[in-house]
């Protein structure tokens, strides 16, 4: 049975305000699901929905042919700081689903595996460039090996050499399996990566 992510009848509300109503989301493994629309349409929060992060006014999520277990779904934020641990080193950050999981991993391995320098990971955050977190965020994830992925502008903070390795880093994850969900500005990447694409704007 093909793992898949399912959100039906997805609504999600602020107060008195629904930011959006019935969304219906289906992320297949090895698959890009692409989530576009304008500032403030919801993007993130659906996000959050499918990671179990926020509740939704209405509708359910469920996963579908997938072993339920800590670490299912990986998440990779648009500001890298925001998410990691300014006190853990890179090499902490990328180890800490293995460690979760008392295996060992060959973080070096895992750093060439995503083109981070090995002598950047007893580094902290501060001590690194954007492109450089985000990297080591995305080793992090290879160490998870999560079913699915959900990426929120994960190149917006990037240069453009950076947000091309980063998107092949992403797209070798999906090549690997996993189903992948990109919220993203550009209807372009979005267009050109993904195979099915909900747009909030347009419901
Ligand atoms: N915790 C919250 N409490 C109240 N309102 C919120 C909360 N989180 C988000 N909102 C509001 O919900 C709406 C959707 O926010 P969200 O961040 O999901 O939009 P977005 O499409 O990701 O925007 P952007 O493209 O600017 O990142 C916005 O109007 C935002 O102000």
């Amino acid at each position: 049975m093909t793992a898949t992510l399912l959100g039906h009848g997805l609504t999600a509300r602020f107060g008195s305000r629904e930011v959006f109503t019935g969304v219906d989301v289906s992320v297949d493994a090895g698959s890009v699901l692409g989530i576009v629309g304008q500032s403030g349409s919801g993007k993130t929060t659906l996000l959050r929905i499918l990671a179990g992060l926020t509740a939704p006014a209405a509708g359910t999520v469920e996963q579908r042919g997938v072993e339920l277990r800590p670490g299912t779904i990986g998440l990779i934020a648009q500001h890298p700081r925001l998410v990691t641990n300014p006190r853990w080193t890179l090499r902490r950050i990328v180890a800490e689903p293995a460690t979760i999981a008392r295996r060992n991993c060959d973080i070096e391995a895992v750093a060439g595996r995503v083109g981070l320098d090995p002598a950047l990971l007893d580094r902290f955050p501060s001590q690194v460039s954007d492109g450089q977190l985000q990297r080591a965020c995305v080793g992090r994830l290879l160490v998870q090996a999560p079913r699915f992925v959900l990426c929120d502008e994960p190149t917006a903070m990037l240069d453009p050499l950076s947000a091309r390795a980063v998107i092949g880093l992403l797209q070798a994850l999906v090549d690997d399996g996993a189903g992948m969900v990109l919220v993203s500005h550009q209807r372009r990447l979005v267009d050109a990566r993904c195979r099915d694409v909900v747009d909030l704007d347009v419901r």
